[in-house]
Protein backbone atom coordinates (compact mmCIF):
# COMPACT_ATOMS: atom_id res chain seq x y z
CA UNK A 1 0.00 0.00 0.00
CA UNK A 2 1.73 3.40 -1.24
CA UNK A 3 1.43 6.73 1.08
CA UNK A 4 -1.05 8.43 -1.63
CA UNK A 5 -4.23 9.02 -0.77
CA UNK A 6 -6.61 7.87 -3.82
CA UNK A 7 -10.11 8.76 -4.50
CA UNK A 8 -11.56 6.43 -6.92
CA UNK A 9 -14.73 8.17 -8.44
CA UNK A 10 -17.09 6.19 -10.08
CA UNK A 11 -19.60 8.07 -12.37
CA UNK A 12 -21.04 8.26 -15.35
CA UNK A 13 -22.56 11.60 -15.56
CA UNK A 14 -19.28 13.46 -17.49
CA UNK A 15 -20.24 16.91 -15.97
CA UNK A 16 -20.68 15.70 -12.55
CA UNK A 17 -17.08 13.31 -13.16
CA UNK A 18 -15.48 16.35 -13.59
CA UNK A 19 -17.29 18.50 -11.13
CA UNK A 20 -15.73 15.93 -8.21
CA UNK A 21 -12.46 15.57 -10.04
CA UNK A 22 -11.89 19.06 -9.16
CA UNK A 23 -13.90 19.74 -5.99
CA UNK A 24 -11.24 17.62 -3.57
CA UNK A 25 -8.04 18.50 -2.83
CA UNK A 26 -5.21 16.40 -1.09
CA UNK A 27 -6.46 13.33 -2.66
CA UNK A 28 -4.71 11.24 -6.02
CA UNK A 29 -8.35 11.14 -7.95
CA UNK A 30 -8.90 8.33 -10.59
CA UNK A 31 -12.04 7.98 -12.00
CA UNK A 32 -14.17 5.60 -14.00
CA UNK A 33 -17.67 5.59 -15.75
CA UNK A 34 -18.51 2.09 -15.77
CA UNK A 35 -17.94 -1.40 -14.07
CA UNK A 36 -15.23 -2.58 -16.26
CA UNK A 37 -12.96 0.59 -16.03
CA UNK A 38 -13.74 0.94 -12.17
CA UNK A 39 -12.39 -2.34 -12.10
CA UNK A 40 -9.57 -1.60 -13.81
CA UNK A 41 -8.77 1.43 -11.92
CA UNK A 42 -9.02 -0.06 -8.17
CA UNK A 43 -6.57 -2.56 -9.52
CA UNK A 44 -3.55 -0.59 -10.70
CA UNK A 45 -4.30 2.49 -8.16
CA UNK A 46 -5.36 0.71 -5.16
CA UNK A 47 -7.70 3.64 -4.36
CA UNK A 48 -8.39 3.50 -0.10
CA UNK A 49 -11.38 4.99 -1.16
CA UNK A 50 -13.87 4.77 -3.55
CA UNK A 51 -17.33 6.68 -4.45
CA UNK A 52 -19.59 4.74 -6.57
CA UNK A 53 -22.74 6.25 -7.88
CA UNK A 54 -25.35 3.02 -8.14
CA UNK A 55 -26.80 4.32 -11.72
CA UNK A 56 -24.17 3.14 -14.21
CA UNK A 57 -24.47 1.79 -17.92
CA UNK A 58 -26.05 -0.43 -19.26
CA UNK A 59 -28.80 0.38 -16.04
CA UNK A 60 -27.92 3.80 -15.59
CA UNK A 61 -31.71 4.37 -14.50
CA UNK A 62 -31.32 1.01 -11.80
CA UNK A 63 -29.24 -0.15 -9.88
CA UNK A 64 -28.11 -3.37 -10.73
CA UNK A 65 -24.50 -2.06 -12.32
CA UNK A 66 -24.01 -0.41 -9.11
CA UNK A 67 -24.39 -3.55 -7.13
CA UNK A 68 -22.00 -5.39 -9.30
CA UNK A 69 -19.38 -2.72 -9.05
CA UNK A 70 -19.77 -3.14 -5.53
CA UNK A 71 -19.58 -6.76 -4.81
CA UNK A 72 -16.66 -6.50 -7.09
CA UNK A 73 -14.84 -3.88 -5.20
CA UNK A 74 -15.55 -5.61 -1.84
CA UNK A 75 -14.12 -9.34 -3.35
CA UNK A 76 -11.43 -7.72 -4.63
CA UNK A 77 -9.95 -5.35 -2.00
CA UNK A 78 -12.31 -5.73 1.12
CA UNK A 79 -10.32 -2.56 2.92
CA UNK A 80 -11.62 -0.61 0.34
CA UNK A 81 -14.09 2.16 2.00
CA UNK A 82 -17.44 2.47 -0.72
CA UNK A 83 -19.46 5.61 -0.40
CA UNK A 84 -22.91 4.63 -2.83
CA UNK A 85 -23.86 7.61 -4.10
CA UNK A 86 -27.58 6.93 -5.24
CA UNK A 87 -30.36 9.03 -6.86
CA UNK A 88 -32.57 11.05 -4.84
CA UNK A 89 -35.28 8.83 -3.00
CA UNK A 90 -33.24 5.62 -3.42
CA UNK A 91 -33.57 4.86 0.16
CA UNK A 92 -33.78 1.28 0.09
CA UNK A 93 -31.08 1.13 -2.52
CA UNK A 94 -28.82 3.27 -0.21
CA UNK A 95 -29.86 1.03 2.61
CA UNK A 96 -29.21 -2.47 0.65
CA UNK A 97 -25.84 -1.02 -0.42
CA UNK A 98 -24.66 -0.69 3.21
CA UNK A 99 -25.91 -4.31 4.07
CA UNK A 100 -23.86 -5.29 0.78
CA UNK A 101 -21.04 -4.26 2.37
CA UNK A 102 -21.10 -0.37 1.20
CA UNK A 103 -19.24 1.71 4.23
CA UNK A 104 -21.65 4.75 3.79
CA UNK A 105 -23.79 6.45 1.22
CA UNK A 106 -25.21 9.95 0.18
CA UNK A 107 -27.92 10.93 -2.16
CA UNK A 108 -28.01 13.16 -5.30
CA UNK A 109 -28.21 15.87 -5.83
CA UNK A 110 -24.58 16.02 -4.72
CA UNK A 111 -23.42 18.63 -1.67
CA UNK A 112 -19.51 18.64 -2.78
CA UNK A 113 -18.75 19.86 1.23
CA UNK A 114 -21.18 16.96 2.78
CA UNK A 115 -19.75 14.56 0.29
CA UNK A 116 -16.32 15.77 0.71
CA UNK A 117 -16.50 15.43 4.72
CA UNK A 118 -18.06 11.36 4.30
CA UNK A 119 -15.02 10.76 2.22
CA UNK A 120 -12.39 12.38 4.05
CA UNK A 121 -13.75 10.48 7.27
CA UNK A 122 -13.49 7.46 5.09
CA UNK A 123 -9.61 7.83 4.64
CA UNK A 124 -9.41 8.49 7.94
CA UNK A 125 -10.92 5.24 8.76
CA UNK A 126 -9.04 3.35 6.37
CA UNK A 127 -5.61 4.57 7.92
CA UNK A 128 -7.02 3.48 10.86
CA UNK A 129 -7.95 0.07 10.24
CA UNK A 130 -4.50 -0.49 8.00
CA UNK A 131 -2.79 0.97 10.80
CA UNK A 132 -4.91 -1.82 12.92
CA UNK A 133 -3.85 -4.40 10.61
CA UNK A 134 -0.36 -3.68 10.29
CA UNK A 135 0.04 -3.81 14.01
CA UNK A 136 -1.83 -7.23 14.16
CA UNK A 137 0.32 -8.34 11.14
CA UNK A 138 3.23 -8.04 13.50
CA UNK A 139 1.93 -10.25 15.73
CA UNK A 140 3.11 -14.06 15.54
CA UNK A 141 6.13 -12.67 13.22
CA UNK A 142 7.99 -14.27 15.53
CA UNK A 143 8.87 -17.36 16.96
CA UNK A 144 9.29 -17.19 20.78
CA UNK A 145 9.23 -20.01 22.75
CA UNK A 146 5.71 -21.32 24.21
CA UNK A 147 3.56 -18.54 21.76
CA UNK A 148 4.95 -15.99 23.87
CA UNK A 149 3.57 -12.83 21.92
CA UNK A 150 6.48 -9.52 22.51
CA UNK A 151 8.56 -7.72 19.93
CA UNK A 152 9.51 -5.43 22.83
CA UNK A 153 13.12 -5.15 23.57
CA UNK A 154 13.17 -5.58 26.93
CA UNK A 155 11.50 -8.44 26.42
CA UNK A 156 12.97 -10.39 23.97
CA UNK A 157 15.92 -10.16 26.21
CA UNK A 158 13.78 -13.00 28.43
CA UNK A 159 12.60 -14.74 25.40
CA UNK A 160 16.21 -15.53 24.14
CA UNK A 161 17.63 -16.10 27.38
CA UNK A 162 14.68 -18.91 28.04
CA UNK A 163 15.90 -20.32 24.81
CA UNK A 164 19.27 -20.50 25.69
CA UNK A 165 19.15 -22.26 28.73
CA UNK A 166 16.27 -24.28 27.72
CA UNK A 167 18.54 -27.68 26.58
CA UNK A 168 21.57 -27.02 29.68
CA UNK A 169 21.04 -28.81 32.66
CA UNK A 170 20.04 -25.82 35.26
CA UNK A 171 17.55 -24.68 37.24
CA UNK A 172 15.54 -21.43 36.37
CA UNK A 173 13.35 -19.25 38.64
CA UNK A 174 11.23 -17.01 36.93
CA UNK A 175 10.44 -13.67 38.47
CA UNK A 176 7.67 -11.36 37.89
CA UNK A 177 4.34 -10.16 39.06
CA UNK A 178 1.43 -11.51 38.28
CA UNK A 179 0.25 -12.11 34.88
CA UNK A 180 3.40 -11.43 33.20
CA UNK A 181 3.45 -15.03 31.54
CA UNK A 182 5.50 -16.92 33.79
CA UNK A 183 3.43 -20.14 33.35
CA UNK A 184 4.02 -19.51 29.49
CA UNK A 185 7.55 -18.91 29.65
CA UNK A 186 7.92 -21.98 31.75
CA UNK A 187 6.23 -24.00 29.34
CA UNK A 188 8.19 -22.26 26.33
CA UNK A 189 11.08 -23.28 28.00
CA UNK A 190 9.80 -27.22 28.66
CA UNK A 191 8.95 -27.38 24.66
CA UNK A 192 12.27 -26.07 23.63
CA UNK A 193 14.29 -28.49 26.36
CA UNK A 194 13.57 -31.31 23.74
CA UNK A 195 12.78 -33.30 26.85
CA UNK A 196 10.04 -35.79 26.20
CA UNK A 197 8.36 -36.07 29.21
CA UNK A 198 5.12 -34.29 30.09
CA UNK A 199 5.24 -30.40 31.32
CA UNK A 200 3.28 -30.27 34.61
CA UNK A 201 2.46 -27.27 36.35
CA UNK A 202 1.64 -26.68 40.22
CA UNK A 203 0.59 -23.80 42.08
CA UNK A 204 2.12 -23.87 45.40
CA UNK A 205 0.01 -20.78 46.96
CA UNK A 206 -3.37 -22.12 45.74
CA UNK A 207 -3.22 -25.53 47.39
CA UNK A 208 -3.76 -25.90 51.29
CA UNK A 209 -0.51 -26.60 53.31
CA UNK A 210 -2.10 -30.03 54.18
CA UNK A 211 -2.39 -31.34 50.83
CA UNK A 212 0.53 -29.73 49.42
CA UNK A 213 3.09 -32.48 50.20
CA UNK A 214 1.08 -35.44 48.60
CA UNK A 215 -0.04 -32.81 45.59
CA UNK A 216 4.20 -32.86 45.00
CA UNK A 217 5.12 -36.46 46.29
CA UNK A 218 2.14 -38.38 46.11
CA UNK A 219 1.11 -40.14 48.40
CA UNK A 220 0.61 -44.56 49.77
CA UNK A 221 -2.82 -46.37 49.75
CA UNK A 222 -4.00 -45.52 53.33
CA UNK A 223 -1.46 -42.87 54.06
CA UNK A 224 -4.21 -40.95 55.32
CA UNK A 225 -7.75 -40.19 55.76
CA UNK A 226 -9.04 -40.15 52.11
CA UNK A 227 -5.95 -41.92 50.86
CA UNK A 228 -8.22 -44.34 49.02
CA UNK A 229 -5.50 -45.55 46.15
CA UNK A 230 -1.65 -45.17 45.70
CA UNK A 231 -1.37 -41.77 43.82
CA UNK A 232 1.69 -40.57 41.76
CA UNK A 233 2.59 -36.46 42.57
CA UNK A 234 3.42 -33.86 40.24
CA UNK A 235 6.95 -33.98 40.91
CA UNK A 236 6.79 -37.81 39.18
CA UNK A 237 3.77 -37.52 36.58
CA UNK A 238 6.82 -34.93 35.20
CA UNK A 239 9.31 -37.84 34.86
CA UNK A 240 11.54 -37.46 32.02
CA UNK A 241 9.60 -33.68 31.32
CA UNK A 242 9.43 -30.10 33.53
CA UNK A 243 7.65 -29.21 36.77
CA UNK A 244 6.50 -25.56 36.72
CA UNK A 245 6.52 -24.93 40.58
CA UNK A 246 4.32 -21.49 41.02
CA UNK A 247 4.49 -19.25 43.54
CA UNK A 248 7.43 -21.18 45.43
CA UNK A 249 7.62 -18.31 47.94
CA UNK A 250 4.20 -20.33 49.49
CA UNK A 251 6.02 -23.34 49.96
CA UNK A 252 6.25 -23.94 54.18
CA UNK A 253 9.74 -24.62 55.47
CA UNK A 254 9.19 -28.26 56.25
CA UNK A 255 8.34 -28.81 52.93
CA UNK A 256 11.09 -26.78 51.24
CA UNK A 257 13.25 -29.26 53.44
CA UNK A 258 11.48 -32.08 51.38
CA UNK A 259 12.04 -30.68 48.10
CA UNK A 260 16.19 -30.06 48.68
CA UNK A 261 16.04 -33.31 49.16
CA UNK A 262 14.38 -34.35 45.97
CA UNK A 263 16.94 -31.98 44.32
CA UNK A 264 20.35 -32.83 45.65
CA UNK A 265 19.45 -36.73 45.40
CA UNK A 266 16.95 -37.16 42.58
CA UNK A 267 14.65 -39.60 44.51
CA UNK A 268 11.25 -38.81 46.04
CA UNK A 269 9.16 -40.76 48.83
CA UNK A 270 5.28 -41.03 48.28
CA UNK A 271 3.80 -39.93 51.44
CA UNK A 272 3.50 -43.05 53.70
CA UNK A 273 5.90 -44.77 51.18
CA UNK A 274 9.32 -46.06 52.18
CA UNK A 275 10.62 -46.66 48.94
CA UNK A 276 12.95 -44.26 47.45
CA UNK A 277 11.91 -43.49 44.02
CA UNK A 278 14.40 -42.18 41.41
CA UNK A 279 12.85 -39.35 39.35
CA UNK A 280 14.31 -37.46 36.22
CA UNK A 281 12.37 -34.22 36.81
CA UNK A 282 13.35 -30.57 35.91
CA UNK A 283 12.28 -27.98 37.91
CA UNK A 284 11.46 -24.33 36.53
CA UNK A 285 9.86 -22.37 39.56
CA UNK A 286 8.21 -18.95 39.77
CA UNK A 287 7.50 -16.54 41.93
CA UNK A 288 6.50 -12.84 42.61
CA UNK A 289 7.67 -12.34 45.72
CA UNK A 290 11.50 -10.93 47.19
CA UNK A 291 12.88 -14.07 47.79
CA UNK A 292 16.07 -12.49 48.38
CA UNK A 293 14.20 -10.72 51.26
CA UNK A 294 12.54 -13.85 52.33
CA UNK A 295 15.97 -15.73 52.49
CA UNK A 296 17.56 -13.12 54.14
CA UNK A 297 15.02 -12.93 57.24
CA UNK A 298 14.82 -16.89 57.18
CA UNK A 299 11.31 -17.66 55.74
CA UNK A 300 13.10 -19.33 52.39
CA UNK A 301 15.74 -21.75 53.05
CA UNK A 302 18.99 -20.38 51.55
CA UNK A 303 20.35 -23.74 50.62
CA UNK A 304 16.96 -24.72 48.53
CA UNK A 305 17.31 -21.19 47.10
CA UNK A 306 20.57 -21.75 45.67
CA UNK A 307 19.30 -25.13 43.99
CA UNK A 308 16.34 -23.61 42.68
CA UNK A 309 17.91 -20.15 41.51
CA UNK A 310 20.95 -20.86 39.37
CA UNK A 311 19.65 -18.48 36.57
CA UNK A 312 17.22 -15.95 37.36
CA UNK A 313 15.32 -14.21 34.98
CA UNK A 314 13.24 -11.35 35.91
CA UNK A 315 10.20 -10.39 33.43
CA UNK A 316 9.47 -7.28 33.26
CA UNK A 317 6.07 -5.96 33.75
CA UNK A 318 3.85 -5.51 30.70
CA UNK A 319 3.89 -1.40 30.75
CA UNK A 320 8.07 -1.93 30.89
CA UNK A 321 7.65 -3.35 27.50
CA UNK A 322 8.02 -0.91 24.64
CA UNK A 323 4.85 -1.29 22.70
CA UNK A 324 3.76 -4.96 23.63
CA UNK A 325 0.77 -3.67 25.37
CA UNK A 326 -1.07 -2.22 21.93
CA UNK A 327 0.47 -5.56 20.46
CA UNK A 328 -1.38 -8.00 22.51
CA UNK A 329 -4.12 -5.87 22.51
CA UNK A 330 -4.58 -6.94 18.63
CA UNK A 331 -3.58 -10.36 19.13
CA UNK A 332 -6.46 -10.77 21.61
CA UNK A 333 -8.83 -8.93 19.66
CA UNK A 334 -8.57 -11.04 16.53
CA UNK A 335 -8.46 -14.02 18.51
CA UNK A 336 -11.66 -13.55 21.15
CA UNK A 337 -13.78 -11.45 18.23
CA UNK A 338 -13.14 -14.59 15.79
CA UNK A 339 -14.08 -17.12 18.56
CA UNK A 340 -16.84 -15.02 19.41
CA UNK A 341 -18.20 -14.80 15.56
CA UNK A 342 -17.95 -10.36 16.36
CA UNK A 343 -16.94 -8.25 13.40
CA UNK A 344 -15.12 -6.24 15.56
CA UNK A 345 -11.73 -5.43 13.77
CA UNK A 346 -9.42 -2.96 15.69
CA UNK A 347 -9.22 -0.25 17.88
CA UNK A 348 -10.18 3.84 17.58
CA UNK A 349 -7.01 6.17 17.69
CA UNK A 350 -8.83 7.38 21.53
CA UNK A 351 -8.60 3.58 22.72
CA UNK A 352 -5.14 2.88 21.29
CA UNK A 353 -3.91 6.02 23.21
CA UNK A 354 -5.30 4.47 26.77
CA UNK A 355 -4.10 1.08 25.99
CA UNK A 356 -0.69 2.48 25.76
CA UNK A 357 -1.01 5.19 28.99
CA UNK A 358 -2.31 3.12 30.74
CA UNK A 359 -0.27 1.36 33.97
CA UNK A 360 -1.61 -2.11 33.52
CA UNK A 361 -1.28 -3.83 37.18
CA UNK A 362 -2.72 -6.93 36.26
CA UNK A 363 -0.30 -7.15 33.22
CA UNK A 364 -1.38 -9.35 30.05
CA UNK A 365 -4.05 -11.14 31.85
CA UNK A 366 -5.37 -8.09 32.87
CA UNK A 367 -5.15 -6.74 28.96
CA UNK A 368 -6.92 -9.93 27.72
CA UNK A 369 -9.51 -9.79 30.28
CA UNK A 370 -10.29 -5.98 28.85
CA UNK A 371 -9.89 -6.76 25.88
CA UNK A 372 -12.54 -9.92 25.89
CA UNK A 373 -15.17 -7.87 27.63
CA UNK A 374 -14.59 -4.95 25.18
CA UNK A 375 -15.22 -7.57 22.04
CA UNK A 376 -18.81 -8.06 23.54
CA UNK A 377 -19.43 -4.78 24.43
CA UNK A 378 -18.57 -2.92 21.30
CA UNK A 379 -21.31 -1.19 19.27
CA UNK A 380 -19.01 -0.69 16.44
CA UNK A 381 -16.35 -2.31 14.36
CA UNK A 382 -13.76 -0.62 16.54
CA UNK A 383 -13.31 -0.81 19.90
CA UNK A 384 -13.55 2.61 22.36
CA UNK A 385 -11.70 3.24 25.14
CA UNK A 386 -15.04 3.18 27.27
CA UNK A 387 -15.59 -0.27 25.70
CA UNK A 388 -12.08 -1.27 27.31
CA UNK A 389 -12.99 0.42 30.58
CA UNK A 390 -10.20 3.12 30.25
CA UNK A 391 -12.04 5.85 29.13
CA UNK A 392 -10.97 7.84 32.60
CA UNK A 393 -7.32 6.49 31.83
CA UNK A 394 -7.81 8.81 28.48
CA UNK A 395 -8.68 11.76 30.42
CA UNK A 396 -6.22 11.19 33.04
CA UNK A 397 -3.60 11.21 29.98
CA UNK A 398 -1.11 14.18 31.03
CA UNK A 399 -2.08 17.54 28.55
CA UNK A 400 1.46 18.62 28.86
CA UNK A 401 5.21 18.59 31.11
CA UNK A 402 3.07 21.19 33.32
CA UNK A 403 0.51 18.90 34.36
CA UNK A 404 3.19 16.53 34.37
CA UNK A 405 4.79 18.66 37.26
CA UNK A 406 2.28 19.43 38.95
CA UNK A 407 0.54 16.19 39.65
CA UNK A 408 4.05 14.80 40.62
CA UNK A 409 4.52 17.66 42.96
CA UNK A 410 1.34 17.44 44.48
CA UNK A 411 2.10 13.61 45.37
CA UNK A 412 5.50 13.96 46.82
CA UNK A 413 3.45 16.40 48.83
CA UNK A 414 0.58 14.22 49.87
CA UNK A 415 2.88 11.43 50.35
CA UNK A 416 5.23 13.67 52.98
CA UNK A 417 2.65 15.02 54.87
CA UNK A 418 1.33 10.97 55.43
CA UNK A 419 4.49 9.65 56.22
CA UNK A 420 4.99 13.11 58.89
CA UNK A 421 1.32 12.34 60.04
CA UNK A 422 0.54 15.95 59.22
CA UNK A 423 3.56 17.74 60.73
CA UNK A 424 4.25 20.49 58.71
CA UNK A 425 8.08 20.81 59.71
CA UNK A 426 8.71 17.09 59.74
CA UNK A 427 6.89 16.83 55.91
CA UNK A 428 9.22 19.87 54.99
CA UNK A 429 12.03 18.34 55.85
CA UNK A 430 11.37 15.27 54.19
CA UNK A 431 11.06 16.84 51.16
CA UNK A 432 13.96 19.13 51.72
CA UNK A 433 12.04 22.70 51.51
CA UNK A 434 11.19 25.62 54.05
CA UNK A 435 8.16 25.30 55.98
CA UNK A 436 6.95 28.67 53.66
CA UNK A 437 7.44 27.17 50.76
CA UNK A 438 5.51 23.88 51.49
CA UNK A 439 2.47 25.96 52.93
CA UNK A 440 2.35 27.67 49.60
CA UNK A 441 2.84 24.13 47.93
CA UNK A 442 -0.22 23.19 50.08
CA UNK A 443 -2.50 26.17 49.53
CA UNK A 444 -1.67 25.65 45.28
CA UNK A 445 -2.89 22.07 45.39
CA UNK A 446 -5.53 22.88 47.89
CA UNK A 447 -4.04 20.10 50.71
CA UNK A 448 -4.71 20.13 54.28
CA UNK A 449 -2.10 18.97 56.90
N1 LIG B 1 3.54 -12.38 26.01
C1 LIG B 1 2.37 -13.05 25.99
N2 LIG B 1 1.82 -13.41 24.83
C2 LIG B 1 0.64 -14.02 24.79
N3 LIG B 1 -0.10 -14.34 25.87
C3 LIG B 1 0.39 -14.04 27.05
C4 LIG B 1 1.67 -13.39 27.18
N4 LIG B 1 1.93 -13.23 28.49
C5 LIG B 1 0.87 -13.75 29.14
N5 LIG B 1 -0.04 -14.23 28.29
C6 LIG B 1 -1.34 -14.82 28.66
O1 LIG B 1 -1.75 -14.13 29.83
C7 LIG B 1 -2.29 -15.01 30.79
C8 LIG B 1 -1.45 -14.96 32.06
O2 LIG B 1 -0.19 -15.54 31.81
P1 LIG B 1 0.50 -16.58 32.83
O3 LIG B 1 -0.52 -17.45 33.49
O4 LIG B 1 1.63 -17.25 32.11
O5 LIG B 1 1.05 -15.51 33.86
P2 LIG B 1 1.75 -15.78 35.27
O6 LIG B 1 2.82 -14.76 35.35
O7 LIG B 1 2.11 -17.21 35.39
O8 LIG B 1 0.59 -15.37 36.24
P3 LIG B 1 0.38 -15.83 37.77
O9 LIG B 1 1.63 -15.48 38.49
O10 LIG B 1 -0.77 -14.98 38.21
O11 LIG B 1 0.08 -17.28 37.71
C9 LIG B 1 -2.32 -16.36 30.15
O12 LIG B 1 -3.59 -16.54 29.56
C10 LIG B 1 -1.24 -16.28 29.09
O13 LIG B 1 -1.52 -17.16 28.02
Amino acid sequence: MTDTRTLLIVEDDAGLQRQLRWAYEGYAIVTASDRQSAIAQLRAEMPQVVTLDLGLPPDPDGASEGFATLEAIRSLSPETRVIVVTGHGERDSALRAIASGAWDFYQKPIDIDTLGIIVERAFHVHAIEAENRRLAARVGAGDAPGGIITAAPEMLKVTRTIERVAGADVSVMLLGASGTGKELLARGLHDASGRDGAFVAINCAAIPETLLESELFGHEKGAFTGAVKTTAGKIEMAHGGTLFLDEIGDVPLPLQVKLLRFLQERVIERVGGRKAIPVDTRIVCATHQDVDAMVADGRFRDDLYYRLAEIVVPIPPLAARTGDALLLAHHFLRHHAAKMERGVTGFTPEARAAITGWGWPGNVRELENRVKRAVIMADDKLVTAADLDLSDAEARAPLNLKTVREAADRKAVRDALSQAEGNISGAARLLGISRPTLYDLMRNHDLQP
